[in-house]
């Protein structure tokens, strides 16, 4: 289990998050939501140690290598020029120090050409390529921002139902999503951020309430300027 409890962030004087607090239970998925600049990356980056200069605690129950159970599926994924497909996905396991397996099963579900140099792949095959290299690793943690985001409908609903899978494997997964069907199909519990602090927690059976109070929340006022100006 990893508890991140009143955790705080600023950059400079700017303070990002404000005493945030949530829990990422076994086997389940826990969404998060929030408007663009809400801290949604911010938190990610400290819960995966890119960001060390914050306060408050992020704990792992299992101990203290949490970097080595975490996979994180970042917003835009980067890749070494002149690497290909296939040698990005080896060098993501022999820097972990784990055995390189045999790619072909999950490429063909992906269908990524993996001989040619990943940084030259459309948007969609970049996510699909880090997607790929987090999948063939047995992570107890999956920290993935966006991750439908530049997927074709078919990677989408593939990518829906290998969550549901890893879920019932045991594996712990944080998700930022902008396609509310998309979060709210896979996530056991969402929390919504709202400039930096915690709005609210929501469980699956209280969903029809989020989305009801997301487009009051968020919408609801740029609604009334938009009718004003349209
Ligand atoms: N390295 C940085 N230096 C200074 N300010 C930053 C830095 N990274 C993020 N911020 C600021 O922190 C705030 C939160 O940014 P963050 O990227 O965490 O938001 P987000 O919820 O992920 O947004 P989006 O949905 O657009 O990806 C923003 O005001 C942003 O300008």
């Amino acid at each position: 289990m990893l508890e991140i409890r009143n955790l705080r962030k600023a950059y400079g004087r700017h303070q990002v998050l404000h005493d945030v607090s949530l829990t990422l239970h076994p086997g389940r998925i826990h969404g998060l939501v929030g408007a663009n600049g809400a801290g949604k990356t911010t938190l990610i980056n400290c819960l995966y140690g890119l960001e060390t200069d914050f306060e408050g605690s992020i704990r792992d129950t299992a101990g203290p290598e949490l970097r080595q159970r975490t996979g994180l599926l970042p917003y835009e994924p980067y890749f070494y020029p002149r690497l290909t497909g296939r040698e990005y996905l080896e060098f993501c396991l022999q820097a972990r120090g784990r055995p390189v397996p045999d790619f072909t099963g999950w490429n063909q579900l992906l269908e990524l050409p993996l001989d040619q140099y990943a940084d030259e792949y459309s948007a969609g095959m970049r996510k699909k390529l880090a997607l790929l290299a987090l999948l063939v690793q047995d992570f107890q943690y999956l920290i993935l921002d966006e991750p439908f985001n530049g997927l074709d409908l078919e990677a989408n609903l593939l990518l829906r139902e290998m969550l549901k899978r890893l879920r019932q494997r045991g594996t712990s997964i944080l998700l930022t999503s902008h396609i509310l069907g998309a979060m709210t199909d896979v996530a056991d519990e969402v929390t919504v951020l709202v400039a930096g602090r915690v709005r609210r927690h929501y469980q699956a059976d209280e969903f029809g309430t989020l989305e009801a109070d997301l487009l009051a929340d968020l919408h609801g006022e740029k609604l009334a300027q938009l009718a004003a100006l349209l």
